[in-house]
């Protein structure tokens, strides 16, 4: 199911239907407008992945529209449709901005493969960047994304390194090619090599059919490896000799395969510190770090807390049929005093709770459910006071998660905060500790 949501400006009912259709058939979600006034409206409340305007409106015309649309949004695809005579004013249109252009009559299929190719494939244009460091970030990453350089892109848990390195991909010359994200931490180390490499049928116990890897699967695109610094010695040594060679191996398998591939990495944690303890190769690190991108914490970047919120509202209203449209003046000064130590991640369950918990039409302060004890924890930190305990109740997760979270929390205190003796009592690795105590922090518990 495409999760895409396409905004379509059509002012004949007839066609207007049938584009709606189309799109809906082939997994969209899609809004119409009759009018460019129409569209502003709607496009004021819902955020779209692409639009599908027509030149000939009454009222405003499809440029007018797209120039207005670029003016919030200047990463929003527009493809405009013109009847066969406005070929020339179509054309004019790509360079006025326009990403692609329909001639009428087209059949669906054709509108089908421009919106795939001006849409990445799950990237929502989704980088909301207000705040003066988000859009130096946002300038570096286009002149980023317009090399082929790999990139290591650092920041807290939930700071938008996914979004980051998607935008580089959608803007290079590698989109529309595919881009492929792999976790390092949420796969066991016997996994990590096959999902990254690929094997052949009977390479292992369970190896019943060949499997292409990641790398394979991301040729002539880019390779996001997260979470990198979780990656087990063995496998940095492969990955390196990947990146050396640019030739893969599957499992079971010593037939060479080419590679194109671009990386970019992503890690929450200090890469030189954990190749100064010896956890990290220093020779894929220097290999990975040509252009490191730090993204700061949110409340290091205060600008973007209230716009990003709102922007997440939006997205959220898109999925409902009614609820709050806003956020009340003390609802969004309580955003911008909370400490966000879950990042955007966290923001965003506050705000969808807060939707649901909102009686009207703007979301109050108190609808926020901000973890008044841990907010209230950090303000007291110099007035060196007990901190209060962590209640499992109010977090928005079913009560298996509660539950353990519960476990570990516990287990960690039992073990006074030692990651190794505390992973060795739950029975999983410590590697994937840290991923659930990082999880566990995008909620906004302390850990
Ligand atoms: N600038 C932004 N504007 C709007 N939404 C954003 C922004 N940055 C991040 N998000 C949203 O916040 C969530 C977390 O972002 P993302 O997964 O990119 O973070 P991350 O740093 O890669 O997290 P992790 O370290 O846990 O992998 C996603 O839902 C993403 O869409």
């Amino acid at each position: 199911m495409n999760s895409q949501h396409v905004l379509v400006v059509e002012d004949d009912h007839n066609l207007r239907t049938a584009l709606s259709d189309t799109l809906g058939l082939a997994g969209y979600k899609t809004c119409v407008a009759e009018s460019a006034e129409q569209a502003m409206t709607i496009c004021a409340r819902h955020n779209f992945d692409a639009v599908v305007s027509d030149i000939n409106l009454p009222g405003d015309d499809g440029y007018t529209l797209m120039t207005r649309v670029h003016k919030n949004n200047p990463d929003l695809p527009v493809i405009l449709m013109t009847g066969y005579a406005d070929t020339e004013k179509a054309v004019a249109a790509m360079k006025a901005g326009a990403r692609d252009y329909l001639v009428k009559p087209f059949p669906p299929a054709r509108l089908l493969r421009q919106l795939k190719s001006v849409t990445p494939a799950t990237a929502k244009n989704n980088w909301v960047a207000e705040d003066p460091a988000s859009l130096q970030i946002k300038k570096m990453a286009t002149r980023v994304a317009g090399s082929d350089a790999t990139v290591l892109i650092t920041g807290e848990s939930g700071t938008g390194k996914e979004v980051l390195a998607r935008f580089i991909h959608s803007h290079s010359s590698r989109f529309p090619n595919p881009f492929v994200a792999v976790n390092c931490a949420a796969l066991p180390d016997t996994m990590l090599e096959s999902i990254l490499f690929g094997h052949e049928k009977g390479a292992f116990t369970g190896a019943t059919s060949r499997q292409t890897g990641k790398f394979e699967q991301a040729n002539n695109g880019t390779l996001f490896l997260d979470e990198i610094a979780e990656m087990p010695l063995p496998q940095q040594a492969k990955l390196l000799r990947v990146i050396q060679e640019r030739e893969v191996e599957r499992l079971g398998s010593h037939t060479p395969i080419s590679v194109n591939v671009r990386i970019l990495a992503a890690t929450n944690r200090d890469l030189a510190d954990e190749v100064r303890a010896g956890n990290f190769r220093e020779d894929l690190y220097y290999r990975l770090n040509v252009i490191p991108l730090h993204i700061p914490a949110l409340r290091e970047r205060p600008g973007d807390i209230q716009p990003i919120a709102r922007h997440l509202l939006k997205a959220h209203a898109s999925t409902r049929q009614s609820g709050p449209e806003k956020f009340s003046p003390d609802a969004e000064t309580s955003l911008l005093q909370y400490h966000w130590p879950g990042n955007i991640r966290e923001l965003d369950n506050v705000v969808q709770r807060a939707c649901v918990m909102s009686a009207g039409n703007q979301i109050e302060a108190t609808d926020l459910l901000l973890p008044v004890s841990l907010a209230t924890r950090q303000q007291n930190k110099n007035e060196e006071t007990n901190p209060e305990p962590v209640s499992f109740d109010d977090l928005p997760v079913n009560s298996r998660k509660k539950a353990e979270f519960k476990v570990i929390f516990e287990t960690l205190a039992k073990h006074h905060g030692h990651r190794g003796d505390a992973a060795a009592e739950l029975g999983i690795t410590t590697r994937m500790l840290r991923y659930k105590l990082a999880r566990m922090r995008e909620l906004g518990i302390e850990t």
